[in-house]
Order: structure tokens, then C-alpha cells, then sequence
């Protein structure tokens, strides 16, 4: 949807501006009254028009005469996921205040939508345009930007007289010079949202009311300032010289410069009585904080004693992490008073520098920034005060990769810091880059974590490291990677890591599992966007072959092909012991992990990637029995292509009386009995994270949060709707469609969202499942908090129905082997929908819209979205 902004503004000659016009910028922000809308974060848009002379750019045909939209981009992303603010119009403002920071822009009109906005009826969008200029200037301030130091670096925005407007903006093309000495900004009356610290401006304590001085606007009030600038005229369509009214001009305050971005976001002024724990009101509630900035910055907003920065229960801090207001600076051995907040903010805006510790315990008056020199401090090692969201991508095309996945999952899991609460349908996916290599799985795993972005990355290194990953070669195959792709909102560059990974964006392998568990997502960030949009139109998603949604309940097969010797018994069949990982809450930084060279097998003890002692914590019980690890997994390098048996890893059927179980299900109670039938449950069965109370502890473990034994979602052998069984392959030939066939378990992770891609409609919806789950029946699936009530089943795709069959325990193979040209034939491409509905009748049995693609007739399931449609299948 395209904003309808108002007209040209006109130069002194009556000629309309340039206009330079960005649409569709997006970001999560954390903007809005409520709470949870901070907490939480949602879509915001945003669309501008700069409104300038663009001819003594075009003329000399450079750049630096005009205005980089790409800078204008990041800024306007930067506002949107930046400093939360109570008000879309705040936040118009903020960002119409940054664009005017660019001399040349005479006016800029800004719409800010928020489609997600919390409305009880519904709706398509809610949208804030404004056009601010240089008479009706914006009543906030501009972002300030890291790194540019330079003319336009935090500017306010100044008044121009109208009269001299055109000629004053046009360089070269003028005879007026520019302005270039304006009148320096008195702080404004307090229109700030309680986002930004209303003392920011003035002493710390005082409220920017006070501390503005008298007359410094034309208004005496907030209301009168804001109502000056409505009854200022703007640089209008019919604007003329002189209609100006400068001393009606309303003035910045408390620039972001001196708030900079996620700064103590939405903490309270800084009057926290330090005996109080007024942090649990000033900081964001771990359990609510989904931000990196609102975190970091709570953190510190509340930060008196330590006991302000960490929650009671939170767990050891590492020697380096942020102890009240000491932090071991990289690198350095001593404990350094911690980095005042650089006066400039962060690119981008979305990861906050700490803010300042006003301390009032020391007298108050002062800013942290008035004691403490700077320190170079590198925010990969910022110890979060909660979680921070943070989502990794796994992939692996080397060794059992199904398996290794697994797990991964599990591994990572254990790591203490670290709760994975999703886990994506598995991809089977093309190599992209590097040298010609089995096709990957991948996967995607949102978690939170109250690791530091470096730890975590150490961590998942160290993960990786576990299952035999070597690095050889730039993109060559592994048996494992594991990838962190955004934590919270953070985007930084460091030398060993990079928020958010910096090819995210393009990868389909990492942005379609992605989107699958999150269909809202955004990835921030450079080249950022929502993540769904961005997945349908990576260079690489014609390589998506098919996504798996049984992928964690199905027993893992055996890369053998042999049967594998199973107990179902943990007595009979003892766990090996658990991939240990380095605990980051017992190491001190100390760079990156080093290879790991030794022998791993996976599921045994690693060591310490940099040597550090054996970490502490002891790894909960592994849950169910374990697959049996062939002999030539065993090893570090088990560097067998999977290209010849790549699908021999995929889905199988149950051969193990209880999957692993990956720990992520985080339920309260074994999951409700299969029903046939969508039906709601009596209560939500699983909950991605187990609520909490505000006080309560804020780290659940995996003993505290799971049964003793805990309970995967259920394998749902049985419950498949008539005409919807498996098709069991009796002979052993390889039936690429045999495990859409295996009746399978709701996806385990805890999903409570919509499918991301409804199932077209079929051309003939007398028998083909319908675009999606009746509305009830969606609701009986995706609970709140929980997995769907009932299992649902993936698409299948058997040529013709089969009729349901027990297991058939057999010496066969229980999963052939694909011929050796399955990764590359057409035949193994298996087109999934995850949570595809279960429509009556069965899938199996409707036909489906896929005659045209060379599929089955009666194949209901339409390729899946953004993988169709590109004749890549046909190339297969
Ligand atoms: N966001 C990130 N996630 C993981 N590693 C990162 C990230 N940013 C930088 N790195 C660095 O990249 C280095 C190479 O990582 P790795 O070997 O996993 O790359 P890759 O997976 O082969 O390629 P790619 O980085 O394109 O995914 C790591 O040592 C790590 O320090
Ligand atoms: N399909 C696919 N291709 C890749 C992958 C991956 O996980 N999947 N990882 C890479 C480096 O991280 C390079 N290329």
C-alpha cells in the first residue's frame, strides 16, 4: 500500500522539489503503549519523501550533492527498531527529525504504518503521515550516528527562513550560501515520550522541562510548542518568501545524541531508589524484553549494585561480564569502570550502548558519561539482564546430518544461558557456494538466551566442534554448522562476528525454515526485511527441495541402512554422555574457539574449545534412548559425502519405541492422547517457554521445566485419517515420498502461530484440502502457547492412497537407499507444507493442483510457495 503523501513543496519560485521517495522500509520495533508491544516488538513501515533540488547532483553526477537513499534507509530502520516510543507519531517524528538532518532536504513527508497494531477489530493498517520542514520543524530529535562525526551528525534542525529556503538548499546551483552556523537548539519542552529520559538534556534528575530554559521556544508549553508547529506554516505547495514565522519555530531537546538509542529505553528517570529493586519496574522483565537494546539498557538503567544488572536468580555471571558497573574489556586483563555511553548511538539504532548508570547513590547530578573516559567496549560481550531472542541456523550435508541435527538441538539446549523454544521443519536444500557437495538439511532454531552474543557464538562453535566439524575449506561440506543469525536486535561487526549474519538475508536455506516458525519475522539490519519476503525471493530458493515437518519424532534413521539394535530401554541402552559445551558462564572471554582437534564422538565430552576446564554445570539426563552411532560416526572426521544417500538420513519410519527427545518441548505434562479430530484441548499441552511470574526464577532449566522423562510429541502412528496412511515401501526400492507418507506428529516445536503458507486452494475444492484450517480447526492446532492439540499430518504424496500398515519389522531396510543421483533427480523432491491442514478425507486421497507440474494427479499439495513456481523443480 502506497501512502498518499500530500503534494510538491514548491521553491521560492513556485517550482516543485525533487523528490527522492523510499517506500516498505521495515523493522521490528518495540514502539507502543502497551507493555507487551514493547516487550514483544511488531512490523513497523515506514515510507518517506525527501523533498529537494537534485539537479547539482545530477549535473556533476555525485553523490555526495544529494542524499544517499541507502544512508536514508538504514536511518529510518535505524528509528523503527531504535529507542521504543510510546507513539507512531514519535516515531514519525524521530525519523522526519534524521532526514532533515541531510542539509539538502528541504521537507520530508513520513508515513509510519503499523499493520500489527493491537486493535480489537479488524483492520488492514494504521498509518501516521507527516511532513515536517525547515519551518514546521519535528518537535524530537534526530538520530545521531555512530561513526559520523561529521556536519550532518546529530544536527537539530534547524529553522531555515522560508525566503531563503530554495536558494540556501540548492549548492551551486544558489547564489545564497548556506546556512551554515544555526542557531544552536535550546532544549525543548518535554514532548519527548517516556522513552527517552526527559533529563537527558539537562541534569539528570531535572526533567527537561526545568531544564529548558525560559523562552527558549516561542511556547511556553509542550502543548503550545507542539501547537506552534501545527499553525507554523510549512513549506508548502502554495508556500511563499516570507511566510515564515521563525520565532514561532519550535526547537529540539534531549537529542538522541545525548539519549542515544536504547538508552534505558522506557526505564523510569533515573530516581530508582537503589535500596529498592526498582529494576524489575525500570528494566524490561526478562521475560518480556525481547530486545537486545531494551535489555542491555535496562540493565543498566537499573544498575546501582550488580544486583541491579542480574535478576537474583540469574545465573553466575563470567568473570568479564558487567558486575555492577565494572566489565572486563576485551582484551584487557583489568576490570575497567565500565564504558560511558558514547554521546553517539549505534548504526542503526538497534543495539543500544549501555546507558548511563545515573547515579544517584553517588550524587546524582551527573551523567556516567561525565566521569568516565570512553573505553572502546565491544558489544558482542554485553551480558544481557534477560533473554535476548536470538535465532541460529544449523545445517550439516556430511555424516548422519539428520541425526547430527538432532543432536545439535539438544546440545545446544543444554548449554545453560540458552532455551531453544522452536525448532523449523528441516530443509533439504541445495549447496550454495564452496565446491560441488551434497545437498545440506537445514534447519532454524529460535531461541533466547542471557548469553552475550560472543559467548553464545563460543558456544554454538564449540557445538559444532562436537560433532566433528572441520574448517578446511570456505563453504566446503560439514557435519555441522551452526550459525547465529540475529541476536535481538544487535547489529555489530566485530572481527570474529557478525549480528546479523551478514548473508542471512539472501539464504534461503536459513530465511524459509525461518519463516515457517516465524512468518512475521524481520530480519534486521543492512539488506534486512520481513524474513518471509526475503525467503521468496533469495537467489537460492529454487533449492529448497522440501521441507520435513516429522523430522525431530521420527526415529532417526540409521546412515547404514541397517537396522539399528535398539532396547527401548535407557537401562538396556544407556545414553552416551552429553555433548558438553563450554559453559560462557564459567570461562572468561578469551577469542575465539580454537579447533577443536581431537577425537569427538558425538555425544561424548568435548573439551573446552580454549582449553578452560570442563565446564560445571552437569548436562540434565539424556531423555530417551539414543541412536546407536555407526562406526564411522565415531570419528572426527567422518568426511562421507551424503551425496549418494543424502535421503537415506530423511525421515523414516518409527523404529524406536521413543524418538530422542530434543529438549526443547517444554511442557508441564506428557502431550494430550492423538485425537482424530481437531479438538481443542482442555488445556494448552505445551508452552514454548514456561510462563513466569514477575520474581520468579528467571532461568528454567531443563530439570525444572521437563518431566523426569520428558514427553516428545506424540508419533501419531494410528491416528491418520482414513485414506491418509503411509505408504510403506515394501520392497526396499527407494520411494522418494515415503516419508511424507509416515504419519507424523504436530511439529514439536511449540507453535501457536499460523501456517505461513496456507494451501492454495485446489482448482477443484470439492476434493482438494482447502486454503487452510477452518478458523476453529486452526485454533484447535495452534493453542496458545501450544503445539497443534492433535498431530497433524504432512502432505503425502503417494501416487495413489495406501492403506494405513502396521511397521513391518523386517530385515529390509526400513529406510532404502535413494539412487545415487537422488540429489540431483527431480524424483526426491518431496513438496511439504508444514501444518498443512488435515482435511477431511485425507490428503491423500484428494486431487491436487500439481498435474500441471508433472506431479501425481491426485497430489493435493501444491509445491511449496516460494519454492514453486521457478521451473527450478523441472531442472531437477
Ligand atoms: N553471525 C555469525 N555466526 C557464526 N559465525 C560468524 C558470524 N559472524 C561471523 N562469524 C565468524 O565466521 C567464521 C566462519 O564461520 P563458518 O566457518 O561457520 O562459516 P561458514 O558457515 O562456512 O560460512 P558463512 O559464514 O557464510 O555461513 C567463524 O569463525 C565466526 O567467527
Ligand atoms: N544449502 C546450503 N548451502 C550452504 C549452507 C547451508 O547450510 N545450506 N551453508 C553454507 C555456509 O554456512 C554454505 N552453503
Amino acid at each position: 500500500m502506497t501512502t498518499a503523501f500530500a503534494g510538491a513543496v514548491l521553491d521560492a519560485d513556485g517550482r516543485p522539489f525533487d523528490r527522492i521517495r523510499l517506500t516498505g522500509l521495515s523493522a521490528t520495533g518495540h514502539h507502543g503503549v502497551f507493555e507487551h508491544e514493547k516487550a514483544q516488538g511488531q512490523l513497523f513501515r515506514a515510507d518517506v519523501v525527501l523533498h529537494l533540488d537534485t539537479r547539482a547532483a545530477a549535473s556533476g553526477d555525485d553523490l555526495s550533492r544529494t542524499v544517499s537513499y541507502a544512508g536514508v534507509a538504514e536511518d529510518v530502520v535505524a528509528v523503527l527498531a531504535g529507542s521504543p516510543a510510546d507513539l507512531v507519531e514519535t516515531v514519525a517524528e524521530r525519523i522526519a527529525a534524521t532526514i532533515l538532518t541531510h542539509d539538502d532536504v528541504v521537507a520530508v513527508d513520513v508515513a509510519v504504518h503499523k499493520p500489527q497494531a493491537p486493535i480489537t477489530v479488524p483492520f488492514e493498517d494504521v498509518e501516521v503521515v507527516i511532513r515536517r520542514d525547515r519551518v514546521v520543524v519535528p518537535v524530537v530529535a534526530p538520530l545521531s550516528r555512530r561513526g559520523e562525526q561529521g556536519s550532518r551528525d546529530a544536527q537539530p534542525v534547524g529553522p531555515i527562513p522560508v525566503g531563503s529556503v530554495a536558494p540556501a538548499l540548492i549548492h551551486g546551483v544558489g547564489d545564497v550560501p548556506a546556512p551554515d552556523d544555526r542557531t544552536p537548539l535550546a532544549p525543548a519542552p518535554e514532548v519527548m515520550p517516556p522513552s527517552i529520559l526527559p533529563g537527558s538534556a539537562g541534569a539528570p534528575g531535572e526533567d527537561a522541562r526545568t531544564s529548558a530554559e525560559p523562552g527558549a521556544t516561542a511556547a511556553g508549553s509542550p502543548e503550545d510548542a507542539l501547537d506552534a508547529t501545527r499553525e507554523a506554516p510549512a513549506v508548502r505547495d502554495d508556500a511563499v518568501p516570507g511566510d515564515a514565522r521563525p520565532e514561532q519555530q519550535t526547537h529540539v531537546e534531549a537529542p538522541y545524541g545525548e539519549a542515544p538509542y536504547g538508552e534505558a529505553p522506557y526505564a523510569e528517570p533515573a530516581h530508582d531508589d537503589v535500596d529498592e529493586p526498582a529494576h524489575d519496574d525500570a528494566a524490561p522483565h526478562p521475560q518480556q524484553a525481547a530486545s537486545y537494546d531494551e535489555l542491555v539498557a535496562g540493565s543498566v538503567a537499573a544498575a546501582g549494585p550488580a544486583e541491579h544488572v542480574l535478576h537474583h536468580d540469574a545465573p553466575p555471571v563470567a568473570p568479564g561480564a558487567p558486575s555492577g558497573e565494572q566489565q572486563t574489556v576485551p582484551g584487557d586483563a583489568a576490570p575497567v569502570e565500565r564504558a560511558a555511553p558514547e554521546a553517539e548511538p549505534l548504526p542503526y539504532g538497534a543495539a543500544a550502548e549501555p546507558a548511563p548508570a545515573r547515579d544517584e547513590a553517588h550524587g546524582g547530578a551527573h551523567d556516567a558519561a561525565e566521569v568516565a573516559a570512553p573505553v572502546e567496549h565491544d558489544r558482542m560481550d554485553d551480558v544481557p539482564a534477560g533473554f535476548v531472542e536470538v535465532v541460529l541456523a544449523l545445517g550439516a550435508n556430511l555424516g548422519d546430518a539428520q541425526q547430527t541435527l538432532r543432536d545439535a538441538i539438544t546440545d545446544l539446549d543444554r548449554i545453560s544461558g540458552l532455551e531453544i523454544t522452536e525448532v523449523s521443519p528441516l530443509a533439504r536444500t541445495e549447496a550454495v557456494g564452496g565446491p560441488d557437495q551434497p545437498d545440506y538439511l537445514n534447519t532454524v532454531l529460535l531461541a533466547r538466551t542471557r548469553l552475550s552474543a560472543r559467548d553464545l557464538l563460543h558456544a554454538c562453535q564449540a557445538v559444532e566442534q562436537a560433532h566433528g566439524r572441520v574448517r578446511d575449506e570456505r563453504w566446503g561440506p560439514r557435519t555441522l554448522d551452526v550459525d547465529l543469525i540475529v541476536y535481538g536486535t544487535l547489529t555489530a561487526v566485530a572481527d570474529d562476528l557478525e549480528l546479523p549474519h551478514p548473508r542471512a538475508h539472501e539464504r534461503a536455506f536459513v530465511l524459509e525454515p525461518w519463516s515457517q516458525i516465524d512468518p512475521d519475522a524481520v530480519l534486521p539490519g543492512l539488506g534486512g526485511g520481513p524474513v518471509a519476503a526475503l525467503a521468496a525471493t533469495a537467489p537460492d530458493r529454487g533449492g529448497i527441495r522440501w521441507l520435513a515437518l516429522d523430522w525431530l519424532t521420527d526415529p532417526a534413521p540409521d546412515p547404514t541402512g541397517a537396522v539399528p539394535v535398539t532396547t527401548g530401554s535407557t537401562d538396556a541402552a544407556p545414553p552416551p554422555a552429553p555433548v558438553d559445551v563450554p559453559d560462557p558462564y564459567q570461562q572468561a572471554h578469551t577469542g575465539p574457539v580454537a579447533p577443536y582437534d581431537g577425537p569427538v564422538t558425538p555425544g561424548g565430552d568435548v573439551p573446552a574449545p580454549d582449553g578452560a576446564p570442563a565446564p560445571q554445570h552437569p548436562a540434565p539426563q539424556q531423555s530417551a534412548p539414543q541412536q546407536p552411532v555407526p562406526p564411522h560416526e565415531a570419528h572426527p572426521a567422518p568426511q562421507q559425502p551424503l551425496a549418494q544417500e543424502p535421503l537415506a538420513q530423511q525421515p523414516a519410519a518409527p523404529q524406536q519405541p521413543a524418538p530422542q527427545q530434543p529438549p526443547h518441548v517444554r511442557q508441564a505434562e506428557p502431550p494430550q492422547p492423538p485425537a482424530p479430530e481437531p479438538a481443542p484441548p482442555a488445556a494448552p499441552p505445551q508452552a514454548a517457554v514456561v510462563p513466569q511470574p514477575a520474581g520468579l526464577p528467571q532461568t528454567v532449566t531443563p530439570s525444572e521445566a521437563l518431566p523426569a522423562r520428558p514427553v516428545f510429541a506424540p508419533v501419531s502412528e494410528g491416528v491418520a485419517p482414513e485414506g491418509a496412511a503411509p505408504p510403506i515401501v515394501p520392497d526396499g526400492s527407494f520411494d522418494p515420498r515415503e516419508d511424507a507418507g509416515v504419519p507424523v506428529a504436530p511439529f514439536p516445536g511449540p507453535s501457536n502461530r499460523p501456517p505461513s503458507h496456507p494451501v492454495p486452494s485446489s482448482p477443484d475444492a470439492g476434493h482438494a484440502p482447502d486454503a487452510g484450517p477452518a478458523p476453529a480447526q486452526d485454533a484447535a492446532r495452534f493453542p496458545e502457547h501450544g503445539a497443534p492439540a492433535h498431530p497433524v499430518f504432512p502432505p503425502v504424496h503417494a501416487p495413489e492412497p495406501v492403506p494405513a500398515a502396521p511397521q513391518q519389522p523386517s530385515a529390509q531396510p526400513a529406510h532404502p537407499q535413494p539412487p545415487a543421483d537422488a540429489a540431483s533427480s527431480g524424483d526426491d523432491i518431496i513438496r511439504s507444507v508444514p501444518f498443512a491442514p488435515v482435511s477431511s478425507g485425507g490428503p491423500a486421497s484428494a486431487p491436487g493442483p500439481l498435474a500441471d507440474a508433472g506431479l501425481p494427479a491426485n497430489d493435493p499439495w501444491p509445491p511449496f510457495g516460494p519454492v514453486s513456481g521457478d521451473g527450478r523443480d523441472d531442472e531437477r
